[in-house]
C-alpha cells in the first residue's frame, strides 16, 4: 500500500521502485560501514589515551591495521554497491519512462491535446524526466537510506547515553519541521516556475514554426521583445523560487549544527559532574559529524523532492487520463456510418446537437454546411478520433465507441487537407498506408495518385527525404502523396476533408481521377467546401448550428429550394464575380 503511493508519488515504475529499495538498503549499509569506521577510531583513541593514562599495554599495530584495512575494503564495496544502485539503474528507468509515456500519449484521446500543446508535453517528456532523473538517482535512496540508517544510530546513541544523545539530535526534528513547514511555498514556487518555462517553450516552438508569416508581416522585433519579455518573467520567478528555498535550507542547516554547541556544552556538564568520562564525549562528537553529514546534504535535496513533486504529478496526469481503449477485434456487418441522435461538445462549448445521418456502403455522402457548422468534427467522430458526448456512431451495426481505436482505424482511409508526412523518403511516407507494402504497390498507388511524374524529377526520385512535413513538397504535391497512401491502404471507409482543396485545376482532375479508383464501392464520407466537389455525390448531409438541416441526392435538395440550393447560388454568383 505504501509502496504504491509511494510510486505514485514519485512517478517511478516497478522496477524504479525496486531500484529505490536497492539504493534505499545500500545507502544504510554504508552509512552503517562509515560508522563502523568512527567505532574503529574511537577504540585506537580509547586505546592509546588507556596507555597514556594508566600506563597499559601498546594496541596490537597489527590488529589497528588489520580493522582499517577491513574499514577500506567494506567503504569500497558498499559504495560501490551504493552508486549502482542508485545512479547505475536508474538510466534504464529514464529510457522506459519516456517509451510507457510517449505510448501512453499516444493512445490518449485527441482531445486530451487541446488541453496540453505540443510545447507542454514535450517539457513534460523531457524537463520533467529530466527533473525525476535526478530525483531518482541522487534524492530517493539516498535520502530514505540515510533516515534509516540515522534512525538505527539515534537509538544506539539514545540506549548509550541518551542526554548526549538528546543534546546531540534535538536540531535535527526541528530542521526538517522548518523545511516541511515551507513545502507548501516551494511547491507553489515550482509551480509558477514550471508554467513560466512552458510559456517560453510555447513561445519559442511559435516563434519557429511561425516564422515565415513573422517575416511576412514584419513582426521580428514586437515578437522578439515579446519572447525576450517571456524569458525575463520565467528567470526572475525561478530566482525568487531559488531565493526561498534556499533560504530555508540554510536556515534548517544552521539549527542541526547548533546540535555541536549542546552536545558541548551538555558534554562539559557531565563530565565536570563526573558522570561522563572524555572519551564518550569524544565519541558522540565523532558520531554526529557523521549523521549530520548525509542529514546536511538530505536538507538540500528534500527541498529538491518539493519542487520535483510538480514534475512528477505533470507526468502522473497522463498516466490518469483514461486511454481510449475498447475491443481488439471489429467485425461489423457492412460498413454503413450510422449517426444516432449524436451530440458533442468540445470541452463544454457544444458542437452537434441530435445528429441523426447515414453514410451507406457503396456511396459517396457529402458534408456540407456554412464554416463552423460542424462538419469536420462529424469526420472525426466517424473515425473515433472524438467520442461522441451523447447518441453512438455505429459502422456496420457496431458502436465504434466500443472498438478498440488502432483496430477500428484499419477499416479506414483518411485524406485530410491538413496532410502529414514525416522526415522520409516519398517511398516510406506512401508505404505507411499499408504496413510491408512491396515497392510496387507503392509505385503502383503513386501512380493511380498522379504523384510519379513529381517523383521521378526529385534528385534521388522515390528515396528523395521529403523534410519534415514534407515541407520540401508543395502543397498539391503533399496531397498527392496522402492520397498514394490512401489508395494503397484500400480500407472500406474513406474519409475526405476537402482532399483536393490545394491542387490546380490541372492536378485536380488529375487526382480525381485516382481519387474516383479509391471511392469505388466503398462507404465515402466527403467534407467539401466547393459545390462543384459534392455534384457528384449520391447524398447530401447539410449541417447548419450543429444540427442537420436538410438532406437528400443533390437534385432532391436543389429542388427543395433550401439552405443547399442557396449555397449552390451563392457559390455560383461568387465564382461570376471573380471572373468578372
Ligand atoms: N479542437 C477544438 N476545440 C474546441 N473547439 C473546436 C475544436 N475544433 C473545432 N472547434 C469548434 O467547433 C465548431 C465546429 O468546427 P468544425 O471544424 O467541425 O466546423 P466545420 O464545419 O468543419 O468548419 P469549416 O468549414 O470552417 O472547416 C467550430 O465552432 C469550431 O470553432
Amino acid at each position: 500500500m505504501f509502496s504504491k503511493k509511494f510510486q505514485r508519488k514519485y512517478a517511478l515504475t516497478d522496477q524504479g521502485i525496486r531500484n529505490t529499495k536497492k539504493g534505499a538498503f545500500w545507502t544504510v549499509i554504508v552509512n552503517l560501514v562509515v560508522m563502523g569506521g568512527v567505532s574503529i577510531l574511537y577504540l585506537m583513541m580509547s586505546g592509546f589515551m588507556g596507555t597514556l593514562t594508566e600506563e597499559g599495554p601498546l594496541p596490537s599495530v597489527a590488529l589497528a591495521v588489520g580493522l582499517v584495512l577491513l574499514f577500506v575494503v567494506l567503504s569500497l564495496v558498499t559504495h560501490l554497491q551504493q552508486y549502482k544502485a542508485t545512479y547505475g539503474l536508474v538510466y534504464n528507468e529514464v529510457k522506459t519512462t519516456r517509451l510507457s509515456l510517449a505510448e501512453r500519449l499516444r493512445k490518449l484521446p485527441l482531445g486530451y491535446f487541446g488541453k496540453r500543446d505540443l510545447a507542454d508535453l514535450t517539457e513534460t517528456l523531457m524537463g520533467d524526466v529530466n527533473r525525476m532523473e535526478h530525483v531518482w538517482s541522487h534524492v530517493l535512496g539516498y535520502l530514505y537510506g540515510s533516515y534509516i540508517s540515522t534512525a538505527l544510530i539515534a537509538v544506539c546513541l539514545l540506549v548509550y547515553d541518551w542526554r548526549l544523545a538528546l543534546a546531540c539530535l534535538w536540531g535535527v526534528p526541528v530542521a526538517f519541521g522548518l523545511l516541511f513547514g515551507s513545502r507548501k511555498m516551494t511547491s507553489r514556487n515550482a509551480e509558477r516556475t514550471k508554467k513560466a518555462a512552458v510559456v517560453v517553450s510555447d513561445g519559442i516552438q511559435e516563434a519557429l514554426e511561425n516564422v515565415r508569416e513573422i517575416r511576412a508581416t514584419n513582426q521580428e522585433e514586437r515578437y522578439l521583445e515579446g519572447l525576450n519579455r517571456k524569458i525575463d518573467e520565467h528567470e526572475r520567478i525561478m530566482i525568487r523560487g531559488e531565493l526561498g528555498t534556499g533560504l530555508f535550507v540554510n536556515a534548517a542547516s544552521v539549527i542541526m549544527r547548533l546540535g555541536v554547541a549542546t552536545t558541548i556544552l551538555v558534554g562539559a556538564n557531565l563530565i565536570l559532574s563526573g558522570n561522563i568520562d572524555f572519551m564518550l564525549l569524544f565519541l558522540f562528537l565523532l558520531v554526529i559529524t557523521r549523521v549530520y553529514a548525509p542529514f546536511d546534504q538530505s536538507l538540500a535535496l528534500i527541498a529538491e523532492m518539493f519542487v520535483s513533486q510538480v514534475s512528477a504529478d505533470r507526468m502522473m496526469e497522463i498516466y490518469d487520463t483514461p486511454t481510449a481503449e475498447g475491443a481488439e477485434t471489429f467485425n461489423p456487418k457492412g460498413h454503413d456510418i450510422v449517426f444516432e441522435h449524436v451530440s458533442f461538445a468540445y470541452d463544454k462549448k457544444e458542437v452537434l446537437r441530435d445528429v441523426n445521418f447515414t453514410a451507406k456502403e457503396g456511396e459517396i455522402t457529402a458534408l456540407v454546411g456554412p464554416s463552423g457548422s460542424g462538419k469536420s468534427t462529424c469526420a472525426r467522430l466517424a473515425a473515433r478520433l472524438w467520442d461522441v458526448t451523447e447518441g453512438a456512431v455505429k459502422v456496420g451495426g457496431v458502436d465504434i465507441s466500443t472498438v478498440d481505436p488502432e483496430v477500428l482505424l484499419k477499416d479506414y482511409s483518411m485524406v485530410f487537407q491538413d496532410v502529414v508526412l514525416f522526415d522520409d523518403t516519398v517511398m516510406e511516407n506512401i508505404r505507411l498506408g499499408k504496413h510491408g507494402a512491396t515497392n510496387e504497390e507503392v509505385l503502383a498507388a503513386a501512380k493511380a495518385a498522379n504523384c510519379d511524374e513529381f517523383v521521378r524529377k526529385l534528385p534521388k526520385g522515390y528515396d528523395t527525404p521529403i523534410g519534415e512535413n514534407g515541407a520540401k513538397l508543395s502543397g498539391g504535391e503533399r496531397q498527392r502523396i496522402s492520397i498514394a497512401r490512401a489508395l494503397l491502404k484500400d480500407a472500406p471507409i474513406v474519409l475526405l476533408d476537402e482532399a483536393t482543396a490545394s491542387l490546380d485545376v490541372e492536378n485536380e482532375t488529375k487526382v480525381q481521377g485516382a481519387l474516383s479508383r479509391l471511392l469505388a464501392g466503398k462507404t465515402v464520407l466527403v467534407i467539401a467546401h466547393r459545390m462543384r466537389t459534392v455534384e457528384a455525390a449520391d447524398k447530401i448531409v447539410v449541417l447548419a448550428d450543429g444540427r442537420v438541416a436538410e438532406e437528400g441526392s443533390p437534385a432532391e435538395l436543389m429542388a427543395k429550394g433550401g439552405l443547399y440550393r442557396r449555397m449552390v447560388e451563392l457559390q455560383q454568383q461568387s465564382a461570376q464575380w471573380s471572373l468578372e
